[in-house]
């Protein structure tokens, strides 16, 4: 589902509510709301909303659990680091347990952290495949989502569903759930806004199948769903809008 907004502000409001309304369904249903946040600057307006009244008090904080869809290989503290933005504009200002929040960082190497991660998803969704409540993604220019790169093996990942590797264009390791454990997602939310990112949105949506140049092609949840929020200007080259 395409859902257009006319600014990246609108987009946001809907994306808040959106985040509301599924954390307080998860808990409903099964006790507890798993989600996986982005980093980049897309989901920075969202989490601001979510830092602050009214949007802070509706969300069930004490049954939230926090992961990450990737990451850059820095310190917590590294101005690169998705953790980072992401306390800076919600989990420092929102009551959510320090033990409920799964950061991409470690002492380890990437490759061993990643493994460690994927045990600690392991234990989480309880020795079951990872199924995620929500999941937050953004979308580059070049169509990558997450930290699946154009031209990257961990495109082609079956089993994995942490990866760690070294991207050579931005030379620093990343850290990444893969397209299999993503799309076991229930429920997985693009935002994505600018004029920079409609011909990419276009591909994705609309152009030929080629998941290896255009990776968001990539994410179909097998029993999820997938909403695409765009604003008027990421969405000004698409030929269906809803
Ligand atoms: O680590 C990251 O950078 C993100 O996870 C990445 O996948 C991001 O979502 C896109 O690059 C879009 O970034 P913007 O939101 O900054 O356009």
């Amino acid at each position: 589902m395409i859902q257009v907004y006319k600014t990246p502000a609108e987009l946001s409001r809907a994306a808040v509510e959106i985040f509301v309304h599924t954390a307080n369904e998860a808990v409903q249903e099964h006790g507890r709301f798993t989600v996986a946040l982005t980093g980049g600057s897309s989901p920075e307006q969202l989490y601001k909303l979510l830092a602050k009244p009214p949007y802070r008090d509706l969300v069930p904080w004490a049954e939230t659990y926090v992961f990450w869809g990737d990451e850059r290989w820095v310190p917590l503290t590294d101005e690169r680091s998705n953790a980072k933005m992401a306390f800076d504009t919600l989990l420092h200002h929102v009551p959510i347990s320090k033990s409920h929040i799964f950061t991409m960082w470690g002492e380890e190497t990437p490759e061993a952290f990643a493994a460690i991660y994927e045990k600690r998803l392991l234990n989480h969704f309880h020795g079951s495949t990872p199924k995620f409540d929500l999941i937050l993604l953004g979308m580059g220019d070049d169509g990558h989502t997450a930290s699946l790169f154009p031209g990257t093996a961990v495109l082609q990942e079956t089993e994995k569903w942490v990866e760690a590797y070294y991207l050579e264009p931005q030379s620093m390791y990343r850290i990444t759930l893969t397209a299999p454990c993503l799309n076991q997602a229930k429920k997985i939310v693009f935002m994505t806004y600018g004029q920079k990112k409609a011909k990419a949105l276009q591909e994705v949506l609309e152009g030929d199948r080629n998941p290896e140049m255009y990776p968001s092609q990539l994410i179909h949840p097998h029993q999820g769903e997938t909403t695409w929020l765009v604003d008027e200007a990421a969405a000004s080259l698409l030929s269906k809008k809803s």
